[in-house]
C-alpha cells in the first residue's frame, strides 16, 4: 500500500540527514513527542512517565533518539518554562457565574445526540466505538479527555475517530456543536505521539520547521480556538502545537515555530506566507485536517487551498492522511474535495447540512424599516423574562458597516454591545470576543466572520437580523447556540428581500421538526423562492456524492451502512420564559444497532 512510502521516505530523509551532516554540538537532537515529557512533573506533581499510547512492542521496534531510555530531561527542554496548564488558562473566561449566563438548558447532554441517523459509505469502514477506552489513544491523551470532562464520545467521535485511527481519509459531516474538533484532533495527536521522525531541516542558516500535522481553518478566531483545544488535548504529551494566523505579527509566530512544532494550526493566507518565506515546509505532513472544509473549498479560499495542498511540498493523497469536516457539504464542494482525498470514507451524522433539533428556530416576518424596533422589543422581552439579565445574544447582519451602525444604535439605547467583523483590527476582534464571552457585553453584532466554528459557551440566542443568502450559512450561524447537547434559540427576521431563501428555510425547519409559519410555506411555494440548489434535499439522506455518479463513472461504490428506526424524544426549547415549545416526534436513528 502507498501509505508505507510516507514512512519510508521519512526514514530515508532522516537517515540521509544523519549521514550527510555530522551531529552539531550546538543543535539539540530531535526528541520525539513521547519522550519529551519523561522528566517533567505532571500537574499533580508526579514525575510519572506518560505512555505514548503505542504498545511496548511498537516502542521497542521504533528507532530511538540518543536520549531515549536514559530517562533524562531532553536537552532542548532545559531551561524552558514548565508547560502552562491550559485547563487553568481556560478557566479565566469563567468570570461570570454560569447562573448569570446560563442559556436555560440543563448543561451538557450528549444523550440528545444518541438517537441520530448515521450513514457511512466507502470501502471497509472501520466499526464505531462506544467509549474512548475502546480506542488506543494512549494514557496521556485519555487523561486530558478526562480533564476536559468528556465522559463518552459524541456520535461523530464514535465513528470518525476509529476511521481516522485506521489511517483512512475521511469526509465527515456532522451537526454544529457536535464535537467535530476532537474528532479530528485526537487521531492527529495520537499519531504524532507515536511518531519518531525529525521535523527540522536547516537551510542557509534559517530554521525551516516541518510539522507532522496541519489543521487549516477559515478564520483567525477559529484557528485560535482550535489551537486552545489542541493544547488541552495534548497537555503533557510532549506534542508541540503552534498557531499562525493573519493580522498578528508574523515574527512572534516564527519565534513560536522555531521552538518546535508537531501540529500547526493555521489560516491559509498566513500559512502560504510562512511557506514562501521558507519558515515552514509541508514535506513531512502526515495528517491534514480542513475544518469547515466546504468553506475552505468555496470560491474564496479554493485557490489558496489548492496552492497549499497541490503546489507546495506537501505529500500526495494516499501518502498523507486527509480529514475534511463540516456541518454542511454541498455536492459540488464534495466533488472538488475528492481531489484531495484517497479512497476515503464519507460519514454523515445527522441529516447532512441540517440544523440540530436542539435549536428552537423562529422566523418572524419583519419589514426592513421595522427591524431595529423589532430587535429592541425582542431584547427587552428577553431581559424582562430573565430578571433584567440579558442572555448572551449574537446578532448577525449582512455588512460590516451595518454591523457598526447597529452596535452604535444598541449602545445608545442602553444595551451593552460589542461588534466583530473583518475590518476590525485583530486586537479589536479579540477584545470583542472576550467581552462577549465574559458577559461584559452580552450582545455581539457580527458578520459571517463569526458564523462558523466558534464555540462560545452560554450563547442562548442567535438573531438573524439580516438573513444570509445561502441556507448553509444560516445553518452555521444558528449553530453558535444549541451546542454540546444544550438547547438554544434562533430567531430570524425575514423580509421581502429574503424570498430566495424561503424554500430552503422552510425545508430546513421542517427537517429539524420546527414549526414552519404558514406565510413562510406560502413564500416557499412561489416559483422564485429558491431551494436547495447547493444541497441534497430530503430527509436523512444527505449523501455521499459518489452515489450519484452513474455506473461506469469514476467511483466504485463499495459499502454503505445506514441506520434508522423510528423513535421519539421530547425536544424543543424555549429561552427562559421566552417562547412556548411543544414536544415533537422525529425520525431518528442510532448508529449502534
Ligand atoms: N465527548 C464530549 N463530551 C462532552 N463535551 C464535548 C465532547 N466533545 C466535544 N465536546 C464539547 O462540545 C462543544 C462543541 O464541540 P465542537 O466545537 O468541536 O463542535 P463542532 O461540531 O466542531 O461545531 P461547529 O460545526 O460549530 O464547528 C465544545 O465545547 C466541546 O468541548
Amino acid at each position: 500500500m502507498q501509505r508505507t512510502s510516507w514512512a519510508d521516505s521519512v526514514a530515508e530523509a532522516a537517515a540521509a540527514e544523519t549521514l550527510a551532516a555530522p551531529p552539531r554540538r550546538t543543535r539539540p537532537s530531535y526528541v520525539p513527542p513521547h519522550l519529551r515529557m519523561r522528566n517533567l512533573p505532571s500537574d499533580h506533581g508526579n514525575a510519572t512517565p506518560v505512555s505514548n499510547g503505542a504498545s511496548p512492542a511498537a516502542n521497542a521496534s521504533r528507532p530511538r533518539s540518543r536520549d531515549a531510555g536514559r530517562f533524562v530531561r531532553p536537552r532542548r527542554e532545559r531551561g524552558r518554562p514548565q508547560e502552562p496548564n491550559p485547563f487553568q488558562v481556560a478557566d479565566k473566561f469563567s468570570e461570570l457565574s454560569v447562573s448569570d449566563l446560563d442559556n436555560g438548558s440543563t448543561g451538557i447532554n450528549f444523550d440528545a445526540y444518541d438517537d441520530i441517523p448515521v450513514e457511512t459509505s466507502g470501502s471497509d469502514v472501520p466499526p464505531p466505538v462506544r467509549t474512548f477506552a475502546e480506542i488506543d489513544l494512549g494514557d496521556a491523551l485519555n487523561q486530558n479527555i478526562r480533564r476536559c470532562k468528556y465522559v463518552k464520545p459524541t456520535p461523530v467521535q464514535r465513528h470518525a475517530i476509529p476511521i481516522s485511527m485506521a489511517g483512512r481519509d475521511l469526509m465527515a459531516c456532522a451537526q454544529t456543536g457536535s464535537g467535530k474538533t476532537a474528532a479530528f484532533c485526537f487521531p492527529i495527536i495520537s499519531g504524532v505521539m507515536k511518531a519518531s521522525t525529525p521535523q527540522r531541516i536547516s537551510t542557509r542558516g534559517s530554521r525551516l520547521v516541518c510539522p507532522l500535522g496541519l489543521i487549516l481553518s477559515p478564520t483567525r478566531e477559529l484557528s485560535c480556538q482550535i489551537h486552545e483545544e489542541v493544547k488541552k488535548f495534548s497537555y503533557q504529551t510532549g506534542v508541540k502545537v503552534v498557531v499562525a494566523y493573519g493580522g498578528a505579527p508574523i515574527h512572534q509566530q516564527v519565534r513560536d515555530l522555531e521552538k518546535g512544532v508537531d501540529i500547526l494550526v493555521a489560516t491559509p493566507g498566513r500559512l502560504v506566507d510562512l511557506v514562501e518565506r521558507a519558515r515552514v515546509s509541508l514535506q513531512m505532513i502526515k495528517y491534514l485536517a480542513l475544518d469547515e472544509a466546504d468553506r475552505m473549498l468555496d470560491m474564496g479560499f479554493e485557490p489558496q487551498i489548492r496552492k497549499i495542498v497541490e503546489q507546495m511540498d506537501m505529500p500526495k493523497p494516499g501518502i498523507r492522511q486527509t480529514m475534511l469536516f463540516s456541518a454542511t457539504f454541498p455536492a459540488e464542494i464534495q466533488r472538488l474535495a475528492s481531489d484531495f482525498l484517497s479512497n476515503y470514507i464519507f460519514l454523515a451524522v445527522g441529516r447532512v447540512g441540517s440544523s440540530t433539533d436542539l435549536i428552537h428556530q423562529k422566523v418572524e416576518f419583519v419589514q426592513e424599516v421595522d427591524k431595529r424596533s423589532h430587535l429592541m422589543d425582542v431584547l427587552h422581552y428577553q431581559s424582562a423574562n430573565r430578571n433584567g439579565k440579558q442572555a448572551l445574544t449574537l446578532v448577525f447582519v449582512e455588512t460590516k458597516r451595518g454591523a457598526d451602525m447597529l452596535e452604535n444604535w444598541l449602545e445608545k439605547n442602553g444595551f451593552p454591545t460589542t461588534v466583530i467583523h473583518g475590518d476590525k483590527t485583530q486586537p479589536e476582534r479579540e477584545q470583542a470576543l472576550r467581552s462577549f464571552k465574559t458577559g461584559a457585553t452580552p450582545i455581539m453584532v457580527a458578520t459571517d466572520v463569526a458564523a462558523r466554528g466558534l464555540d462560545i459557551p452560554h450563547v442562548g440566542h442567535v438573531i438573524n437580523f439580516d438573513l444570509p443568502k445561502d441556507i448553509d450559512d444560516y445553518v452555521h450561524r444558528i449553530g453558535r447556540t444549541g451546542r454540546a447537547g444544550k438547547a438554544g434559540l434562533a430567531t430570524a427576521f425575514f423580509s421581502e428581500e429574503n424570498q430566495n431563501l424561503a424554500k430552503a428555510l422552510a425545508e430546513l425547519m421542517q427537517e429539524a421538526n420546527q414549526e414552519v409559519p404558514l406565510w413562510l410555506s406560502q413564500y416557499a411555494e412561489r416559483p422564485y423562492s429558491g431551494g436547495r440548489n447547493r444541497r441534497f434535499g430530503g430527509k436523512f439522506g444527505g449523501r455521499d456524492y459518489r452515489r450519484d455518479v452513474p455506473r461506469g463513472g469514476n467511483y466504485q461504490y463499495m459499502d454503505s451502512h445506514s441506520y434508522s428506526h423510528h423513535t421519539s424524544y421530547g425536544g424543543g426549547y424555549a429561552a427562559p420564559g421566552f417562547y412556548p415549545t411543544d414536544g415533537y416526534e422525529s425520525i431518528v436513528a442510532t448508529g449502534w444497532d
